[in-house]
């Protein structure tokens, strides 16, 4: 592999008219070849400006973008935006065409040069994505899990060197959205696929990503293995996005017991233990909350509310008072 970085964003930023405050910082970063790539941020941070800008379509107002060493040229630069070497999703579906079939609008990416290689494609591509099935169908009759598929095997039908997805699963229910996400990372395993992926899910994320990249306010707040940034997040807001954690104040950590000098104290649900002791059960049950293969516990003490993880289906009910012991947590 040549030493060129992949794509790179270089001193990119990009402000919208009427706001200093919106659009992206300015931004370095290097996506790798072959792996999967996940932004993540609050709503409003930039992620699809930063999408666009490697894709080319929104011109920086400083910096460049290189793929492969080329300068990525935006709409200001091109006529049709957009690089040849990527494609994107995003959560519309718009340029499908339902009145066609699903095999259709797949095979007419294609040329028709070479007939034989076109239907051996399309009927790959239609397995690859669970669509074999749906061939026939019409596309207006396609649900919009099933719209999602065929959105992505039309782009990805096409070889790109990049797929990149803005927030595609969006609209799709929990387990359509567990297959798809699957049969992506096969994809990209078996394929060598680069995949850009937005999302605001951090299940997803989490599940998918091989790297990782938070953005706030415009700007890369931090970036690495998904995992270990799990693990220990370097800020605040990152253990807030990553996980359905409890943050307290320095005085509501004193009033647990956690000495610290720290502003705030985070504790991941699965760091904490209950347990139930003749003295100190101060902790009273405010909620039981089923969910599915776990409980989601709400406690209460001196006013602070905190969440654990439960697995001990019908061990605890409703008001009862129990005691607390915390394994882990993290000081910002
Ligand atoms: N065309 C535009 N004109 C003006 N401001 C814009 C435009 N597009 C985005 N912005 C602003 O730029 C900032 C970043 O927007 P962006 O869409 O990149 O964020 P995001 O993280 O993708 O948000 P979301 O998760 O809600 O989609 C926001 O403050 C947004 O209001």
């Amino acid at each position: 592999m040549s030493d060129t970085p992949f794509l790179q964003a270089i001193s990119v930023a990009k402000t919208y008219p009427g706001s200093q405050t919106s659009g992206l910082k300015t931004t370095d970063l290097t996506i790798t070849q072959g792996k999967i790539t996940a932004i993540i941020g609050e709503s409003g941070s930039g992620k699809s400006t930063l999408l666009k800008l490697l894709y080319g379509l929104l011109s920086p107002d400083s910096g460049e973008v290189r793929f492969k060493g080329e300068r990525v040229w935006g709409p200001n630069e091109k006529l049709i935006p957009g690089h040849d070497a990527m494609k994107m999703v995003a959560q519309q579906t718009d340029d499908l065409n339902l009145y066609a079939k699903v095999w259709d609008n797949i095979a007419i990416m294609l040329p028709s040069t070479d007939l034989k290689a076109k239907t051996e494609k399309t009927e790959n591509i239609l397995k690859q994505l669970r669509l074999t099935n749906l061939a026939g169908k019409q596309v207006a009759n396609l649900s919009g899990g099933e719209k999602q598929r065929l959105a992505i095997a039309r782009a990805i039908i096409v070889n790109p060197e990049i797929l990149l997805l803005d927030e595609p699963f969006n609209q799709v229910d929990t387990s359509f959205r567990e297959g798809l996400q699957h049969d992506i990372r096969q994809i990209v395993k078996d394929t060598g696929l680069t995949v850009i992926i937005v999302s605001h899910d951090p299940a997803e994320v989490l599940s998918m990503a091989d790297e990782l990249l938070v953005l706030k306010d415009g700007e890369i707040l931090e970036s690495g293995n998904p995992k270990t940034m799990y693990q220990n997040p370097a800020n605040l807001y990152t253990a807030r996005l990553l996980t359905n954690c409890t943050v307290l104040t320095r005085d509501e950590a004193k009033a647990c017991g956690l000495k610290t000098r720290a502003e705030h104290v985070v504790i991941y649900p699965e760091w904490i233990e209950t347990v139930k002791t003749w003295t100190n059960n101060d902790w009273e049950i405010k909620q039981v909350l089923f969910k599915g293969c776990y409980e989601d516990l709400l406690l209460e003490h001196k006013g602070i509310t905190i969440r654990v993880l439960n697995d001990q289906f019908g061990k605890y009910t409703e008001g009862t008072r129990i005691n607390l012991k915390l394994h882990r947590w993290l000081e910002y």
